[in-house]
């Protein structure tokens, strides 16, 4: 670029910085719930998207934003006026890299930076960098984003909100959430228990952590107030005639508090956001994405997982079970001393009450073999045997998910549309060009279609679907985690959701999810809808309107509200006119729900297709994905292949229980079918994976 515009640069840039401090602060006078919480490495990134961010505004008032076009690949981050700049591969060698490491990394794990390590081509890191070892922070914790449209929509190209087609702001997320849910009572989908529901989430928080902004100097932000001059809130108007968040009069306006996902753009134009997990789906909220979480899970000894051994009675009988270790510093946990929240790979382990069974059932298998290979190999040193379990628990993981969960969701057309059905025999092929990072549009929208599955209650019950004791009632155990410590409650809790159906999805939602998200006991309307924020969180990032993806979905274009009944059927479309002006107006989210589910599958076509895209980006773009045989690299042997190609979610939960449960559903996301006995589902041989070390 000529001298005079980087001439130019730098002084928007100490502009910029200027504007940033300037900026009005909205630090929450007292503590609030972020489930989104944001590490130091994001925080670190916002500092230097903030600037961005405003040094691209007044470049655009002068130039246009055309002008992002000359400016974009370059690397502007030295220019910035404040010390903390450098991006991560400046002045490196390309296998090489280093990353911002928080000051307080004391005792945590450390990677020695360099991919051709023999540690980095046997396992993969735990934040994921040397995965794609060409452009070695693909898939990463703490990297941006990617995108199914290429570039986001933003009113003003930069960062402010969609617009209506009208001009006019969009209607309130609450008003759309309001209008679309569908009356009760509850419907359920007789053909998938709740276990999918569950398994769904705790794979949305593999996926991603994407982070909400923080304050100048990491603090809350408080994001009630309304309207908003901060770049970094979307708080949601309540309509006057809301049945839950009242009393709202158009003079008293009140507003749903919503944070802005953290800006992380690492040049000039649009607003950016970023994963703070590891993209791939390897586990980290078991093992952690961070140095730090990593080494907060494990005992160090015999290369297990910590547990917290826990003592009850059930009925008079004692029982014995175990929770995951105790973090008494969980900022989010609502329940207090003895009833701490857990410390696990993922920071929202203790969101709701069914997700710490999932976190226990990994920690358990991972701990069973890492015994195992102990037995076989005596000699194996803690951090053999923990790297060696956990490759093998993320291939069984990975196995299960793809065979398992996902034909279940997708139905076998998309599965064959995007080659996602699993060879028996052979291996698959890594694509070192294809992007693993996860979508906006998967993160924001599509995935978030569990949400519509999520029922009122987890039902506990006893191996044989016995009621053991009362159910654990949503809405008042967001963040809470007492019900944990009653005697056996994570395995009762799987119990009832294998036994037991979830919603259907659609656009009717549960009440809790609907209006009692972070609530706390006591306080009636102190929480949020996720319905809202879902849609709001959508127009946040930038998607683009429903019918924007229609070609990428392979439906004809959208010119009228007519155009949209085949997929969803009359009665809907009338819903969506009553609260939308124009069918070019409608929020993703809404419209993947409002469409009627392809044959054999949860979903329809357009929610499908940009789940299938990321499931496939997500499989091909994985170096260590569990069915390839890549060079230069630790893939499994023909003979560890067979054996993880034997086991599935029914064995892993059958591990669980031990001799408590005799039988299980034959196919696990099924509340009604057959069973299977226990005794039948195999498990792995571990001779043949002590014979190949590591
Ligand atoms: C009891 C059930 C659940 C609760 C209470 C819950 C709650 C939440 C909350 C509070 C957020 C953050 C929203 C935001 O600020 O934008 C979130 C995000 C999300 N949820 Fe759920 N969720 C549940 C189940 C599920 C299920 C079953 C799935 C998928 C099948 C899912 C997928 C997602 C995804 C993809 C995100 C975005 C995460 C990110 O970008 O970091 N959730 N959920
Ligand atoms: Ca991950």
């Amino acid at each position: 670029i000529s001298d005079d515009l980087l001439s130019e640069v730098v002084s928007a840039l100490e502009d910029g910085q200027k504007l940033v401090d300037l900026r009005p602060v909205y630090v929450a006078p007292e503590h609030q719930i972020e489930t989104q919480k944001a590490n130091e490495e994001s925080k670190m990134k916002q500092r230097n998207a903030d600037v961005f961010q405003e040094a691209s505004k007044i470049l655009a008032q002068k130039h246009g934003v055309e002008i992002f076009d000359k400016l974009e690949g370059i690397d502007f981050s030295a220019l910035m006026p404040h010390p903390v700049a450098k991006t991560e591969t400046a002045g490196r060698k390309k296998r090489e890299y280093t990353f911002t490491t928080p000051a307080s990394t004391q005792g945590c794990i450390t990677d020695d930076g360099n991919c051709q390590s023999a540690k980095n081509r046997n396992y993969r890191s735990i934040i994921g960098v040397c995965n794609n070892v060409e452009n070695v922070f693909l898939g990463a914790a703490n990297t941006p984003v990617q995108r199914v449209l290429s570039k986001p929509n933003y009113a003003d190209g930069l960062d402010s909100i969609r617009k209506a087609v009208s001009g006019a702001d969009l209607p309130s997320a609450r008003q759309v959430s309001n209008v679309i849910n569908g009356k009760s009572p509850e419907v359920f989908d007789q053909n998938v228990n709740h276990f999918h529901m569950q398994v769904g989430q705790f794979m949305a928080h593999d996926f991603i952590f994407m982070p909400s902004s923080s304050g100048p100097n990491g603090e809350t932000l408080d994001c009630s107030t309304c309207p908003t001059t901060s770049n970094n809130c979307a708080p949601i108007p309540v309509p006057a005639d809301d049945k839950y968040f009242t009393p709202t009069t158009a003079a008293n306006k009140k507003c749903m508090r919503m944070t802005r996902a953290l800006n992380a753009q690492a040049g000039f134009g649009a607003r950016q956001q970023l994963d703070q997990n590891t993209h791939f789906l390897d586990l980290s909220p078991v093992y952690g994405s961070s140095g730090c979480e990593a080494s907060s899970v494990r005992s160090f000894q015999g290369g297990r997982l910590t547990v917290l051994p826990t003592l009850g009675v059930e009925g008079t009988t004692p029982v014995t079970w175990n929770l995951p270790p105790t973090d008494a510093s969980d900022t989010n946990c609502q329940s207090k001393n003895p009833f701490f929240c857990f410390k696990a790979g993922d920071f929202r382990n203790s969101l709701s009450p069914g997700l710490i069974p999932m976190h226990v059932l990994f920690i358990e298998e991972h701990n069973r073999i890492a015994d195992k290979l102990k037995q076989a190999r005596p000699s194996a040193s803690d951090e053999e045997l923990y790297q060696a379990a956990r490759r093998i628990l993320i291939a069984m993981y990975q196995n299960a998910i793809y065979k398992e969960y996902l034909p279940k969701l997708l139905g076998q057309t998309l599965m064959q549309e995007y080659n996602l059905i699993s060879p028996t025999t052979g291996n698959t092929v890594y694509q070192k060009t294809t992007n693993p990072s996860v979508s906006a549009e998967f993160a924001a929208a599509a995935f978030r279609f569990g949400h519509s599955q999520a029922r009122t209650d987890f039902i506990r019950a006893s191996p044989l679907n016995a009621t053991t004791k009362a159910p654990v009632y949503l809405g008042s155990n967001i963040f809470y985690t007492d019900a944990l410590y009653e005697a056996d409650t994570p395995k009762q809790m799987l119990s009832g959701m294998l036994y037991h159906t979830s919603m259907s999805v659609d656009t009717s939602f549960s009440f809790p999810i609907r209006n009692q998200l972070f609530e706390t006991r006591g306080s009636p309307a102190s929480g949020v809808d996720l319905i809202s924020v879902n849609i709001n969180r959508g127009r946040d990032v930038g998607l683009h309107p429903y019918v924007a993806y229609r070609q990428f979905a392979k439906l004809p274009a959208v010119n009228s509200w007519d155009d949209l009944v085949p997929q969803m059927g009359a009665d809907r479309v009338n819903i969506l006119k009553g609260v939308y002006q124009d069918v070019k107006d409608v929020d993703l989210y809404v419209g993947l729900l409002m469409e009627k589910p392809m044959p054999g599958a949860l979903i329809g076509p357009t929610g499908g297709r940009i789940m299938a895209d990321q499931f496939s980006k997500s499989k091909f773009g994985d170096r260590f994905f569990y069915e390839h045989a890549e060079p230069n690299t630790r893939s499994l042997s023909k003979a560890e292949l067979d054996e993880i190609r034997k086991t599935s979610f029914k064995g892993i939960i059958c591990r669980f229980y031990g001799a408590s449960r005799v039988l299980i559903n034959q196919k696990i996301f099924d509340a009604f079918g057959s069973f299977e006995q226990c005794a039948t589902q195999p498990d792995i041989n571990i001779n043949q994976f002590v014979q190949i070390w590591p």
